[in-house]
């Protein structure tokens, strides 16, 4: 399989190379932002046809490969290949994903924010272009894979589970917490983005729009279990009142595998790993993590609502990380910005626009 890797310096790039290597696949195509080294040692081992970087590195990039070519993260993502593992956060990742769907490969969805954003947008182009797209975050592979085979009229709800995040069960004055603080997750190792959601637990806000967008499913019937063990990914129950759930290590080379090479299953080294003990389900505390509430809101408003929230979020984080603002005033931000979005039809052109006009309002 020719594969091209959107992201491929970070957490879930990395990983998907490491699959890439386990499979044997060819890998036609990288796109990364400025971290010169991860990239050049994945240049060297992998060979790709196309490279993006940012900018700057291209001098360098140039002396240390004379051969490379370099290109767009669009270009790659456009390559003659059979799958793409989309994997830039936020809506940067947005055209390097679309490009993916539109050239008709399967695409390897990490990058909720982009099914949050673009959801049916994302949806008419993969059908016109006889794109695939299935789920690499965990929790959207383990529903994907309960859902098999199920007609959908049988189906009572989608269940994702949270790890609950570093300050499931402290005492923290959720105010004072510090950005090294809300970086320490308990179970994944992950992007800097994607850790500070799950710490304020609108990681799991975005993964119910997503979820919503992804399965077409009602965003009434998506629930949310706290699951410390973070072992049990996701969910299905059932009009009869059984469940299905997809269970497996904390390890997100399996969700990765798994949307390269559904509907086989191929070995990976994670085959023989133990059980945990035990495995708990608690409901999450909305008061002390409004920040999924509002998703739900932003939910049953759809459209740019989606935009404007996840939008809000990087700035938000970026800003938290940067020091500038508090934990706590991560969720105000999403709520200012969300009281203020203006009701527009979902379409291309508002879904750029009200992301820019979300992170400028959030900035402000
Ligand atoms: N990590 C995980 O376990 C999981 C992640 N996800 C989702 O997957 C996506 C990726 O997350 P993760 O891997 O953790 O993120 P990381 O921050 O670890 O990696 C981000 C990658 O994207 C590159 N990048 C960032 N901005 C741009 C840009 N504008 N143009 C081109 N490349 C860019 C970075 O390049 P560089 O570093 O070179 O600057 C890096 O390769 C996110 O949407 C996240 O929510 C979902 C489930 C689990
Ligand atoms: C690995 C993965 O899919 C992450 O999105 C994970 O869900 C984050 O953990 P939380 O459950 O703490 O948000
Ligand atoms: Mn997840």
């Amino acid at each position: 399989m020719r594969l091209v890797v959107l992201g491929s310096t970070g957490s879930i790039g990395r990983q998907a190379l490491e699959v890439a290597r386990w499979r044997g696949y060819r890998v036609v195509g990288l796109a990364a932002g400025r971290n010169l080294e991860v990239l050049s040692e994945q240049i060297a081992l992998f060979k790709p046809l196309l490279v993006a970087a940012e900018e700057e590195l291209h001098p360098e990039l140039k002396a240390r490969f004379p051969w490379l070519r370099l290109g767009t993260p669009e270009e790659v993502a456009a390559l003659e290949a059979e799958a793409a593992v989309a994997a830039i956060p936020g809506l940067a990742g947005l055209d390097p994903t679309r490009a993916a769907v539109r050239t008709g490969k399967r695409v390897a969805l990490a990058n909720k924010e982009s099914m949050v954003a673009a959801g049916p947008l994302l949806w008419k182009e993969a059908e016109a272009a006889g794109a695939e797209i299935l789920p690499v975050d965990s929790e959207h592979s383990a529903l994907f894979q309960a859902l098999l085979g199920e007609p959908r009229e049988d189906v009572a709800e989608l269940i994702l589970t949270a790890s609950g995040g570093p300050f499931l069960d402290s005492p923290q004055d959720l105010s004072e917490v510090t950005p090294e603080m809300a970086l320490r997750h308990p179970r994944w190792r992950m992007g800097p983005k994607v850790t500070v959601d799950s710490a304020t637990l609108f990681n799991k806000g975005l993964e119910v729009l997503e979820a919503k967008e992804l399965f077409r499913f009602p965003l009434e019937r998506i629930k949310v279990l706290v699951h410390p063990q973070a072992y049990v990914h996701g969910l299905v129950r059932f009009q009869d009142g059984s469940l299905k759930a997809s269970l497996g290590p904390t390890d997100m080379r399996l969700p990765i595998q798994y949307a390269l090479t559904h509907p086989r299953r191929p070995e990976t080294p994670l085959r023989d790993l133990p059980l945990p003990g035990r495995l708990d389900f608690l409901p999450p505390n909305l008061e002390r993590f409004p920040a999924l509430a509002l998703a739900y809101e932003a939910g049953k408003r759809g459209g740019v609502f989606q935009v404007a929230l996840s939008a809000a979020d990087e700035v938000a984080v970026e800003r938290f990380l940067k020091g500038e603002i508090r934990f706590t005033d991560i969720p105000r931000i999403l709520e200012k910005v969300l009281s203020q979005t203006p009701s527009l039809p979902l379409s291309w052109e508002n879904l750029y626009q009200v992301d820019a006009w979300a992170k400028e309002v959030a900035k402000e």
